[in-house]
Order: structure tokens, then sequence, then C-alpha cells
């Protein structure tokens, strides 16, 4: 078979900001009549599939050879895909890049060019002759060490004795080995296959010269940090594309990198610190919406990585950006379905690799999923939710390797008047938000057991899940004054603004705040926050935490529940640090040793979430092993 290659790049690529491929979709060669294309009945509804890191990278060949084509004849599809990743996203191509960006702050073990140069204190007419050189477009990957001269690693090559290649460029290597494999293994059509390998070589090229030059800079501002991420998503739907076409599939690389649009003349700018509001999202939703359908009949591939957002995808978004860049385009095109594809039939009533009688949910309110997603179960990050549900789209999570199960659907409380939900004209609401009922999946394939459909007997209440959040501290501060002072929680809290703390749960009395935050602060940033407490009172932290939350909407009206879950977490010899319920109502939280976190998850998940079979004296309800 002979096809069109991924995508033609018709200018030079700058090594910072590669030119958008998506732009030379109008120099692509016409599509051949055998190639499979997406409905071109007008009445044909979008649908949008994400598509996880680890199902990118485990199962590229199933999804174009199994799912994309069953969904084909009966829509339109628009594809978003996220970084590749291994067997978890720990070992993923995202925090491959995040750590070759850490790896370029260190200081380099190049042997200097001259006693007063080096690649970390470079005069800046040395920074600019080098950046033009070892960023030409096109330029092959320097496979040789022996002659002198600045080669697309970054590195300052003098002579093999003297070199040591830097940690972020032997970084790079593995990101670019990992896709070449995986492309090789993948992709059989030679011509395609070509045009591929060239493609991640370039992409990785470009990548050592953006790291390069964080290193001679020495620093990386959070928006750079956006743009090496970027390179994740960039190489894992290049790869998908070729492979869809490959298999048949008329597919298009799109990359959003250039999509924000700014802001309308006159209109205020969105500063850094400030959080992004819907409007902000709004208009990504159109643009995007407006960018994918230039696609034609031809398959959307699209990057989940949609920065340079204002103030920086990672800080105002957050891991796990290419859930809401798929829920944004879902909205945008007034799709019937947004599609969630992981490597788990759906949500369970607690994470299926640690509890191993975890039950798949059916049927979940927005709220609870998005509850699970801050407190450790990444099924959907939280702000999925909300944009989907306002636009009257379902929201269904799926498994690559289950495609025919049901999933779980993510579908607002029945009693939720959908219709309050605002109107836009941009944003055709879709006709297919479906009555509870009709959701309840029955697809053979399906594990569900739920209790949450409308039409079943009644079933006693339950909380709907359990959760666990590992690698948190506490930080206890202890009022220093000796009468009640309004000013001793302001003075926390300004220091959490001031260095940028997010606090997952805080418990509080007069004198006395303890506060949950993940472990991540670097060392000197965390010793630094601790002296800013210190001036409010005595400070100690705890670490080698995690958060244990029980969640359920059906637990507002469930006596009994905190004494249970705290008896069972007593009898299981599980000690409580902190304890936290939500205003909400539908969360309640302790903080517990690490070491205890997968004993405490089992034991609520049996004497929470579990319910005994029915006998002759009927159900009797949640029970205690
Ligand atoms: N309550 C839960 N329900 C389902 N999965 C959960 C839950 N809590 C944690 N998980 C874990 O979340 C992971 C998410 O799925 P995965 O396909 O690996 O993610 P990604 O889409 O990022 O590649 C699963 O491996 C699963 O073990
Ligand atoms: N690759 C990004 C974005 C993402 O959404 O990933 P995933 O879909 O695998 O959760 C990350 O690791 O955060």
């Amino acid at each position: 078979m002979s096809s069109p290659p991924v995508s033609t790049p018709s200018s030079p690529r700058s090594p910072i900001s590669p030119s958008d491929p998506s732009s030379s979709a109008s120099s692509m060669p016409a599509t051949p009549p055998n190639l499979h294309q997406n409905s071109i009945d007008p009445a044909a509804k979008w649908l949008v599939q994400k598509y996880g890191g680890t199902s990118v990278g485990k199962f590229a060949k199933k999804i174009a050879e199994d799912i994309v084509p069953e969904y084909l004849d009966q829509h339109k599809l628009a594809i978003v895909c996220s970084a590749r990743s291994g067997s978890t996203k720990a070992l993923g191509t995202t925090n491959l890049l995040l750590r070759a960006a850490s790896e370029a702050l260190q200081r380099p073990t190049t042997s200097p060019s001259s006693p007063t140069e080096t690649p970390g204190n470079v005069t800046p007419a040395g920074l600019f002759s080098r950046l033009e050189q070892s960023s030409e477009p096109n330029s092959p990957r320097p496979r040789s060490k022996s002659s002198p001269r600045v080669d697309g690693f970054g590195t300052l090559t003098m002579s093999p004795a003297r070199t040591e290649k830097p940690s972020f460029s032997r970084t790079v290597d593995l990101i670019c080995d990992e896709h070449l494999t995986a492309a090789r293994a993948a992709v059989r059509d030679s011509e395609i296959l070509v045009e591929l390998e060239a493609e991640i070589e370039e992409d990785c090229d470009a990548l050592r010269s953006f790291l390069f030059a964080t290193q001679v800079i020495d620093e990386i501002s959070p928006r750079s940090r956006d743009s090496i991420i970027g390179f994740g998503e960039r190489l894992a739907c290049k790869i998908m594309a070729a492979i869809l076409r490959d298999r048949g599939v008329d597919a298009e690389y799109v990359s959003l990198e250039n999509v924000v649009p700014q802001p309308e003349e006159g209109a205020a700018s969105v500063s850094d610190t400030e959080t992004l509001g819907q409007e902000f999202y709004d208009r990504v939703a159109v643009a995007v919406g407006e960018r994918i359908k230039r696609c034609g009949a031809r398959v959307p591939v699209v990057t989940g990585f949609f920065g340079p957002v204002p103030g920086s995808l990672l800080r105002q978004v957050g891991r796990g950006y290419t859930d809401l860049l798929a829920a944004l385009l879902a909205v945008g095109l007034g799709a019937s379905e947004l599609q969630i594809w992981k490597e788990v039939d759906g949500i369970f009533t607690a994470d299926p690799r640690k509890v191993p009688t975890a039950r798949l949910i059916p049927i979940i309110s927005p709220e609870e999923a998005a509850e699970l997603t801050y407190y450790g179960s990444e099924v959907v990050h939280p702000f999925t939710m909300e944009q989907v549900i306002r636009r009257k789209i379902p929201i269904r999570i799926k498994n690559v390797e289950n495609p025919k199960g049901g999933g779980t659907v993510i579908h607002p409380d029945p009693d939720i008047d959908t219709s309050l939900f605002a109107e836009d004209p941009r944003f055709p609401a879709s006709t297919d938000f479906a009555p509870l009922a009709a959701l309840h999946p029955s697809s053979p394939g399906s594990h569900a057991v739920g209790a949450l459909a409308a039409t079943e007997l009644p079933r006693p209440k339950l909380p709907t899940a359990v959760t666990i959040k590992e690698h948190i501290m506490v930080l206890n501060v202890n009022s220093n004054r000796k009468s009640v002072s309004h000013g001793f929680l302001a003075g926390i809290f300004s220091v959490l603004d001031r260095f940028s703390v997010v606090v997952d749960l805080i418990s509080t009395s007069e004198v006395y705040v303890s506060m949950a935050i993940e472990d991540n602060l670097e060392k000197s940033r965390l010793e630094r926050v601790v002296r800013e407490l210190r001036k409010s009172g005595s400070v100690t932290v705890i670490r080698d935490m995690a958060i244990l939350s029980l969640v359920g909407k059906q637990m507002r009206q469930m006596v009994g529940i905190a004494g249970r879950m705290f008896t069972t977490l007593g009898q299981g010899a599980v000690n409580i640090e902190m304890i936290s319920q939500g205003a909400n109502e539908i969360n309640i939280s302790c903080v517990i040793q690490a070491r205890d976190a997968e004993k405490a998850l089992n034991l609520i998940h049996m004497s929470c979430l579990q319910v005994r079979p029915e006998g002759a004296r009927g159900r009797v309800g949640p029970w205690l092993y």
C-alpha cells in the first residue's frame, strides 16, 4: 500500500517553537479512495475519543485496528492523545521530559571550551552563535564526537576524552529511542515509516536545542516547562496518526500548541497569577472546534497539549491536561459524547490494582468523579466534568482492552434540571443527553454490578468509592499567642499564598491548625515556608503520610458512616493523624501513615462499600468483616 505521508512540513521549523505542521494539511496529497474517512453525512454527530498515555503507549495498534474503525461509519470522530507511557504514568514520556528539564538546570559536566566560558556561564554572543548552529532546521542527529563543534545535543564537543554528554541529552536519547522503537514496531508501510522517523528525530533535536538553551541561561520559566512537556503529545500524536494511516484510516496530525486565542483588542489580558476563567475556556473551545472542523473528512489526531496558556498549563491545569482539552473539543464540536479510553474498565469503588474486590461503578455524578480525582484516583482530570456537563455532553470512561464494555458514565444527578445549564449560541447543545436509565450499560462485556440505575430496586445507601492519595506531609502550626487572634489564620494563609502551597485538607481549632499538603516542595522552599510559618507559632512537619477519602453523594443522608469508617480504622490498628469533612458532605477524609495506606483502603472498602449478598433475611447492608 502506498499511502501519503503523515504530514508534509511546508516551512522550516524553529527548534524552540516548531511550526505547526497542522497547517500543512492543505499540502497533503489527496486521499486515495481506499482510506477510511469520517462520515460525511451532515447529520452524523461528532464523537471525541481521548486516549490516555498508557493506552497510546501499549495499545496504539489495537486502537487503530479495532476501535477507531468501529466508530467511523456512524460518527465524525476526533481523537485526542496524551504523551506515551509504558507500564505507568510515572515512567511515561511527560515524566521523562520533566526530568530532562530538571537535568538541564544541573551543573553541566562538559569540559569548558575556554577558561572563561562554559555552557553554564556563557557570553551572549557565544550563546546566540551556538543556538544558531545547534538549531539548524533539518540538521541530522550527530553521531560522531570526533570534531570540535556544537552538536545537536547542545553539547560543546572538543574531543572524546574531554566530553561527557549532559544528562538531559541522555534522557532525550531515551525518549527518542523509545518513540523510534514504537514507530518501527507498528508502522508497516516504509514510506510512512521513513517520514515518521525523520519527524521524531527532528522533534528530539529541537528538544535538545531547547534544553541546551535553558542550560545556558540557567533558568526554566513555567512557560518553557510547558513547551518542553508539549513534545510528549507531539510525538505521541505523530505516531498515532501514522499508524492510523498505515491501517487505512485517513488521519491528520493536528498540533494545538498555537491554538490558545490571544485576548481581543482592548480586553484585559489574564495575568500569570490569575486563575483562568470560564470565558477563557469558552474561547479555547471555539478555537479548537473551528480548527478541527477544517480537517474535513480526515480523522484528526489532536495533541492534548494546548499550551502555552496564560499562567502556564502545568500551573493552571496541572498534569492530566489532555482530558480537559478533550472536553473543550467536545464542547467546541457539540459532540454527542466524550469518551475517555483508559486501561481500566471505568471508575471503580476503589483502585482495582490495590483492592481486588473493587466493583465497576456504571454511573457516577460529576462531583463524585472530581472528588475522587482530587484525592488520588486519577481517572479523569477534575476540570473536565464541568466543561462537558454544562453543555449536556455525557462522558464515558472506556477500556481499550475491553472495548465492548459499557464503562462508567459520568452523569449529573437525576434530580438536577439540566435545562438550567448555561445556554450559549456558540455551542450546540448535545441532543443525546440520555436519561439516566438509558445510560445504564447493558453490553455483554461490561462488568457492571452497580446499584445506581434509577430503574433498579431500592438498595441500601452506600458511599460510592474510597480512594487514597499518597506522598502527603502534614504541617502543624500551634499558635504562640495566649489569646484568640483573628490574624492567626490570616498569617498562615498568606504564607501559603506567597509560596503557592496548595492545601489538600485542613483542620483547625482556635490555636492549632493542621494542613495536609503534597510532599513535592523542594527542600529550600519547604524550609522557607516553615521559617515563615514559625512567625505564627511552633511548627512541626510530619512526612510519609497519605490521605484516605470516602466519597459518595449518598453520605449526606447516611447516619453513622463516619463512625463506621473510623471504627474500622481503629480495629485495624491504623492511626489517624487528622480528620476533615467538607461542607458538601460528599467526602470524609483522614490522614494516616503511608505504610498503612493499602491496608486501610481494603479495610474501608470491606466495611463501607461491600454489600452482603441477599439471603433469606434480605439484604443486610454494609457490613464489617
Ligand atoms: N477508583 C478507581 N477506579 C479506576 N481506576 C483507578 C481508581 N483509582 C485509581 N485508579 C487507577 O488509575 C489508573 C488510570 O488508568 P490508566 O489507563 O493507567 O491512566 P492513563 O489514562 O493516565 O494512561 C488505573 O491504572 C487504575 O489502577
Ligand atoms: N501527558 C500528560 C497529560 C495527560 O493528560 O496524561 P494522561 O492522559 O496519561 O493522564 C501527563 O502526563 O500529565
